[in-house]
């Protein structure tokens, strides 16, 4: 029998937020929970810390199954990703992966963003719509620091989607003085 290579990481599990409330304090319900800008959220709540989007890796590349699947894609198709830590003071609180297919950019040069943040720019789009936010506990394979709740959810823009997927780290929680789960 051949067991599956330890290297092919596990899909990562998603469960609407609603399903995943009960396990969830008041604290994370209100950033996981919450449909607004990420970014504007944890510029209030750093209370004059300096925040910075650092981008870890971006380009083009396949994405992984549980995001092809959110999206619609078939698998094996190119997408733009782009991985970043969202830092307060320079401590990372939230790291975060979003992938797009290559197919719906229709010209819009994402990559030209550096480190501002994609969600200014995308909450400033009026036709802008954001699907369902749902939840996993699991941490996808570009968090390497350790975190508590993931969410992820797509927004669509001038018929492109964009799957942004958030991992709030412990960080965040000891820097807020917020409870671990
Ligand atoms: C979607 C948002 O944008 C944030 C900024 C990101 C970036 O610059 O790559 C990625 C994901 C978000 O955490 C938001 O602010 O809500």
């Amino acid at each position: 029998m051949t067991l599956p290579s330890p290297a092919l990481p596990l899909p990562v599990r998603w469960v609407p937020a609603a399903a995943a409330r009960p396990a969830m304090s008041a604290f994370w319900w209100h950033w996981v929970a919450s449909t607004d800008s990420l970014t504007a959220r944890l510029v209030s709540a750093g209370q004059g810390r300096r925040f910075r989007v650092r981008v870890l890796r971006q380009g083009v590349g396949y994405p992984s199954v549980d995001e092809a699947t959110a999206l619609g894609l078939p698998l094996r198709r190119y997408a733009w990703l782009r991985e970043v830590a969202l830092c307060l003071d320079n401590t990372p609180w939230v790291v975060a992966r979003s992938v797009a297919p290559l197919t719906q950019l229709h010209g819009q040069r994402l990559e030209r963003l550096g480190e501002r943040s994609l969600g200014s720019w995308l909450f400033q789009q009026a036709d802008l719509r954001r699907g369902p936010i749902e939840v996993s506990r699991h941490a996808p394979r570009f968090v390497v620091a350790s975190g508590l709740w993931g969410r992820r959810s797509c927004f669509y823009h001038a018929g492109m989607s964009l799957l942004v997927q958030e991992y709030f780290l412990t960080s965040m929680a000891d820097a807020l003085e917020g409870p671990s789960r």
